[in-house]
């Protein structure tokens, strides 16, 4: 017993030490005061991307916040982010990962080592694999899926239009970029006649699995191993969810892969499977990268999709415009394809790119660290601190943006407009980008070419203000939906 005792406390005062480390280094860079003990973590509560969009107006590009033991530094803007994650890539790539944290003791024990919280030659490797998958080639290659899901949102849709009564629009975008990462992992889509039960419980897990991986527990504010639970049981049962769904997922993908005699079938899953019998990964290893790759690809796509079409339903004049161009450039019977067109029709793409810039959809993005002690914007970070991209704040600077809380597409043809980096910036940036884009782009084309987006009531504009999540979240919005003419599929 005794000798148990002595090493936790060796263990305490090891974290302390570092973190004290830490925290007189960080001690310089301007920052809120926090409460003792707790930080700033109670007057960050609720809609944090707001709080740090008050704080880098307050204490500029690098600002200090703490939660508990934990310190935090936020970085703002595009120059300083490139400063940080490009010029000194290396040292802020890692993902910052607590180390008594449960969640991160199991994703970091090789069984159950997931994609989003790995680091190392694991995570590289992982990150090469698939994004062999997400290239031009491949995306080009499965345009027709993508344009099947737009289609068969736009068969939903006429439903809805033909009723002509108004109705809550966010959980068809959320099914449709779920069945797009779907066929992408798995090569199938989940089915759908209309929003059935089990499609709106997997829509709504995987909501409530990013807000509760979002919102912060008490294991935060401790630099120790100790008894506390680290997130609500809640948690767990949305994991064991989503787990459950993807194991069935991988065994029917595999029994279909028997059953057929073939080795190809070009979704993620077969390279996954082909490093799972190589043993440089676990079976439930498989199904936390599923589940990562999953979650990731699902809820940012469908609110991005949501707050772009809150935005174009409150300026009839930009859905016109688009309307307009898109019916000149593609031919009546023809579909959109991402591939033919994303180059050619320049408004389509100012459109999704102010989409991009007022919804930043992955608002904080994920926690890096520092790996060394590095000066950034004149200011020494110590080796160790968890390091924010504050990307909501950067996108709606006034810095860096005219007007910036309106949705105004042609702003990026003027000369000095800011830089976007919805997917974050540096190596460890988004890896679904490229996917992304083709989704919405394909999305918007689409449904604009087919149906009018109106607000039910013009005199009130639609809210757009998102509840924070890893994913920002649209508000539920109702809709009317008009069809242009015959449907164009
Ligand atoms: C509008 C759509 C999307 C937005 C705005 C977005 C944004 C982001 C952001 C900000 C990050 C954090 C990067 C960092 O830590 O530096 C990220 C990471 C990630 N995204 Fe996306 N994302 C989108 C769509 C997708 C899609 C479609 C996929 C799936 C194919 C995906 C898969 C991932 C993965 C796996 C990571 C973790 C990467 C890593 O840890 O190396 N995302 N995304």
């Amino acid at each position: 017993m005794n000798i148990i005792i002595q090493l936790v406390l060796r263990i305490n005062n090891g974290a302390i030490e570092k973190n004290d480390r830490i925290r007189r280094i960080n001690s310089k860079i301007p920052g809120p005061k926090g409460l003792p003990f707790f930080g700033n973590i109670l007057a960050v509560r609720g809609n944090r991307h707001l709080k740090y969009q008050q704080y880098y107006k307050e204490y500029g590009p690098v600002f200090r916040v703490k939660y508990g033991t934990i310190e935090r530094v936020v970085l703002t803007g595009y120059p300083i982010l490139k400063e940080a994650f490009i010029d000194h890539a290396e040292l802020f790539q890692p993902r910052f990962l607590r180390e008594n944290n449960i969640i991160v003791k199991l994703y970091s024990q090789q069984k159950f080592k997931g994609l989003i919280f790995s680091n190392g030659d694991y995570h590289k490797n992982l990150k090469s694999v698939i994004l062999s998958e997400l290239t031009a080639t491949k995306i080009k290659k499965m345009e027709v899926h993508i344009n099947e899901e737009s289609k068969r949102l736009c068969e939903l849709l006429e439903k809805r239009a033909n009723e002509g009564k108004e109705f809550v629009m966010n959980k068809y975008f959320n099914l449709f970029s779920i069945n797009i990462i779907l066929r992408f992992l798995f090569g199938i889509n989940y089915p759908y006649d209309d929003l059935n039960e089990s499609s709106v419980e997997v829509i709504e897990v995987i909501q409530r699995f990013f807000k509760l991986l979002s919102e912060p527990v008490l294991s935060d504010y401790l630099a120790f191993p100790h008894p506390f639970p680290e997130r609500p049981r809640e948690f767990y049962r949305c994991f064991r969810k989503l787990a459950k769904n993807i194991l069935k997922l991988i065994g029917n993908y595999k029994s279909k892969r028997s059953s057929t005699g073939s080795d190809e079938h070009g979704a993620i899953i077969d390279k996954l499977l082909i490093e799972l019998e190589k043993g440089n990964i676990t079976n439930m290893g498989l199904v936390s990268i599923c589940v990562d790759v999953l979650i990731a690809g699902a809820d940012t796509v469908g609110q991005t999709l949501m707050f772009s079409f809150i935005a174009m339903a409150n300026d009839q004049s930009i859905q016109e415009k688009l309307y307009q161009t898109l019916n000149a450039a593609i031919p009546p019977n023809e579909d959109y394809s991402y591939s033919k067109y994303k180059l050619t029709i320049p408004y389509l793409s100012l459109v999704v790119k102010e989409t991009f810039r007022k919804y930043p959809v992955g608002v904080l993005g994920l926690p890096h660290m520092t790996t060394e002690d590095v000066v950034i914007g004149g200011h020494t970070i110590a080796k160790g601190t968890q390091i924010i991209q504050n990307l909501y704040a950067s996108h709606r600077s006034e810095e860096f943006w005219n007007q910036p809380d309106e949705f105004i597409p042609e702003r990026f043809l003027e000369k000095d407009v800011g830089t976007l980096h919805h997917f974050a910036v540096g190596p460890r940036n988004c890896l679904g980008y490229s996917l992304a884009e083709c989704e919405v782009t394909s999305a918007i084309a689409t449904l604009i070419r087919n149906f009018n987006f109106i607000n039910p009531n013009p005199t009130q504009p639609l809210n757009d203000e998102g509840d924070f999540s890893i994913a920002l979240i649209a508000p539920q919005t109702k809709l009317l939906v008009k069809k242009r003419h015959n449907l164009v599929l």
